[in-house]
């Protein structure tokens, strides 16, 4: 079928983690991707930082070359394959690739989120393809979805799991009782965290997946910077604990969500936050290291997206995805669906967000102080949903939880209870989702 048949060929950026994968399956699967793509796919050229570095798999010398902007400048490249990550040379490198007449398939999250409107007007301006499943939620088929097969539908709400380091930690802190320190430290020794783990648990690799699917989610260019971000660093066994005597299970969520401005308009509140969901919540059987992606929309209803959000060969899986639809699509002469940024949705500060609160407080345990407790939270305007009291001698611990107030009037009413003569200590603070108000 693919006999004669010009040969389409792939310039893979990167040999690292992901990249040496995916140049493994165009080899391996090279009977197959022929077959569906309707032309064999061949490597060009494989870019790297050194020729004589230690590889996972074997590549021909005569593909390898420390010459990036060379290899992506070649007219007989069709499709450039980005994967080495991080904004430069990344982007000058996808910009030459387009310029050049190149379709690209790219894994880097950093850089859509950074930068992604420069890249997607350059993709329409040449009439190619930028594709860019690998980069939310590893080999979960997220980006495709949103993009095309809710295309029809009204996507109001997107939750997420999506980085893998911080959902393990949290799930050793909730099976094991362990603290953040150990659990971190078990994450390094099994691979799953880096040496310098800051971009996990801060927050920062799920803000960039969360800035990309509320951009999709939403039609509304939304970028890293929009999005609020706390990390999982100050959660502690006890907060943990807290939620487990509720029912409820931490977990560090990507949010993008539709909400209505003070001026009465949909706006994009989009923000990533340990939070404490109910254990029944479909996200709350996410475990180790597994990513999964909540998505409501007005017609479909729930849906749940779920798998291997990182790892050499699974990110890989995604990439050869991508690289079979442009491919064909590059045979044809056609181009798939460019950046949806039509709804131009204003983004909603994190203060004006509503949001739920659980707050455990230590008291005295005597007379006036869920009085005095209470009033706090009525003086900015936030209603109590539940309140649970413990007695312990001449203590007592308070567990409030709220129903949806703006997140300043919530946190305000944190600061209000720091300063109360009666509160020992405020020993736990934190968002709830997943319930009904
Ligand atoms: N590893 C994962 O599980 C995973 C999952 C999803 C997305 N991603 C994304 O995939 C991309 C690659 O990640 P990775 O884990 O493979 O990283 P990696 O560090 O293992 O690989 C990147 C490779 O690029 C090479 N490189 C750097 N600069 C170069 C240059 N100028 N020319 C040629 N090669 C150069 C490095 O030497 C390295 O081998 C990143 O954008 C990352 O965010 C990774
Ligand atoms: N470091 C990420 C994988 C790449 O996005 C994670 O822990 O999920
Ligand atoms: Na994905």
């Amino acid at each position: 079928m693919t006999e004669g048949e010009k040969p389409l060929k792939v310039a893979v950026l990167g040999c690292g983690v992901v990249g040496s994968q995916v140049v493994r399956l165009i080899h391996e699967q090279a009977d197959d991707l022929a077959a569906r793509v309707g032309a064999p796919v061949e490597l060009a050229g494989v870019a790297v930082r050194r020729l004589d570095a230690p590889r996972d798999i074997d590549v021909p010398a005569d593909l390898l070359t420390t010459d990036a902007a060379g290899l992506v400048a070649r007219d007989d490249v069709d499709v450039v394959v980005e994967v080495i990550g991080g904004i430069e040379p990344a982007r000058s490198l996808i910009l030459s690739a387009l310029e050049n007449g190149a379709s690209v398939v790219t894994a880097n999250k950093a850089l859509l989120a950074e930068d992604g409107p420069t890249l997607y007007e350059a993709a329409e301006k040449a009439g190619r393809d930028l594709y860019y499943e690998a980069a939310v939620a590893g080999a979960i088929p997220i980006v495709r979805p949103l993009r095309e097969s809710l295309a029809g539908d009204k996507v109001t709400r997107v939750l997420g799991i999506v980085n893998g380091t911080t959902n393990f930690i949290l799930d050793k802190m909730d099976a094991q009782g362990s603290g953040f320190e150990d659990a971190l430290e078990e994450a390094q020794a099994l691979g799953y965290a880096e040496a310098d783990p800051t971009a996990d648990v801060e927050g920062f690799d799920a803000a960039a997946k969360a800035a990309i699917l509320a951009s999709l989610a939403f039609h509304s260019r939304v970028t890293a910077a929009d999005v609020h971000r706390e990390g999982i660093s100050d959660v502690t066994a006890a907060d943990v604990r807290s939620a487990a005597d509720r029912g409820t299970v931490v977990k560090l969520l990507a949010i993008a969500e539709l909400r209505e401005s003070e001026s009465g308009e949909e706006a994009v509140s989009v923000r990533v936050h340990p939070a404490m969901i109910p254990r029944s919540h479909p996200l709350a059987s996410v475990r180790e290291a597994f990513n999964a992606v909540f998505v409501e929309s007005e017609a479909a209803g729930q849906l749940m997206f779920y798998g291997p959000g990182a790892g050499g060969a699974p990110t890989a899986s995604a990439v050869l995805g991508d690289l079979v639809t442009v491919a064909r699509n590059h045979r044809q002469g056609t181009r798939g669906v460019g950046e949806s940024a039509y709804a131009d949705r204003a983004v909603l500060p994190m203060g004006e967000t509503p949001t739920r609160y659980h707050v455990a407080i230590d008291v005295d345990d005597r007379a006036g102080v869920l009085a005095a407790v209470a009033n706090a939270f009525a003086k900015h305007d936030v209603s109590i949903q539940t309140v649970r009291q413990e007695g312990r001698g001449d203590d007592a611990q308070l567990v409030v939880v709220s129903h949806e107030a703006t997140d300043a009037r919530l946190a305000a009413t944190v600061e209000e209870l720091r300063g109360m003569d009666i509160v020992r200590d405020v020993t736990s603070v934190m968002r709830v989702e997943g319930t009904d108000e």
